[in-house]
């Protein structure tokens, strides 16, 4: 694969990195997982995402911040308990199908080498198209190229860096929210919308456009093609019972996570794209 101008593959630890460096932003991307760690716009030089300084880069779990791909199932399998939280293309290696760069941006395009596993017997190809520029955008491309429909979740599940989550707020969100703390009952989505507790929540509102103030810094978050926007902050008990995040970590991270958490049905010879853009 001839890797286009602004990207370069680095290893790192016993991962291979992508890393995109056009005009107008600096990338990093894991092929294990097509896994965005980071995305720095030149304009402000403000990291949009977080990543865990304990995170795992050992191409074998998956990494604890960045941009995780949660496919053909979002959290637990429907059916099967045994099965690994979030899907199975987050803990696999991708390799890289199309790069191009503009003056605007670069253009990645993944795949990664299985896409039918226990769990789901769909016959799918599965593409991520990341676009590197002034801001960042996702596309997770799911095409069904058997003979019968399927039904997916997933999610495009990024931990956005916050300053400070006691001091951040996230604006878009209207309506009802489900909790997954609480046996998933029904709670009005609070405003202002701030964080001081463990949050785990499925909102059913799909709007269009989401932002998260914090400090003097606004995230802008676009999504598209989704049912459901998860909100997660594991806050400090749960942060300190895991081994890939740092006690203090959950201070600087909010996930909102566009997600299918409904499920989406694919016909034979149609796609879906479930789409993220952050700036
Ligand atoms: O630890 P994992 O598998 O990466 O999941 C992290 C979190 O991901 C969120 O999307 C889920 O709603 C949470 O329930 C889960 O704890």
């Amino acid at each position: 694969m001839h890797l286009c101008n602004t990207a370069s593959l680095l290893p790192q630890d016993d991962i291979e990195m992508l890393i995109i460096d056009n005009e107008h932003a600096h990338a990093t991307i894991s092929l294990f997982g097509a896994h965005i760690l980071s995305f720095t716009p030149k304009h402000d030089k403000v990291q949009r995402l977080w990543l865990s300084k304990n995170a795992l880069l050992d191409g074998k779990h998956p990494i604890r911040g960045g941009i995780p791909i949660c496919w053909p199932w979002f959290g637990a399998h429907a059916t099967n308990a045994e099965l690994s939280s979030h899907g199975y293309v987050r803990n696999q290696n991708w390799h890289i199908v199309d790069c191009q760069d503009t003056e605007q941006c670069t253009k990645i395009s993944l795949r990664p080498g299985i896409t039918t596993g226990l769990g789901f017997d769909g016959q799918a190809q599965l593409t991520m198209i990341i676009t590197v520029g002034a801001e960042l955008r996702i596309q997770l491309v799911t095409e069904n190229t058997g003979d019968s429909a399927f039904t997916y979740t997933g999610a495009l599940h990024t931990y956005f860096h916050v300053d400070d989550i006691n001091d951040c707020e996230l604006t878009g969100l209207t309506g009802e929210y489900l909790d997954k703390l609480q046996d998933f009952k029904r709670f009005d989505t609070p405003t202002p919308y701030r964080f001081n507790q463990e949050t785990d929540r499925v909102h059913l509102a799909t709007p269009k456009e989401l932002a998260i103030t914090s400090g003097n810094h606004l995230t802008h978050i676009e999504s598209a093609g989704h049912d459901s926007i998860v909100v997660w902050n594991p806050w400090s008990e749960k942060s300190v019972s895991m081994q890939d995040m740092e006690d203090d970590g959950f201070q600087k991270m909010l996930c909102v996570e566009t997600a299918v958490t409904l499920g989406q049905q694919v016909l034979p010879g149609q796609s879906h794209t479930l789409e993220q853009v952050i700036r």
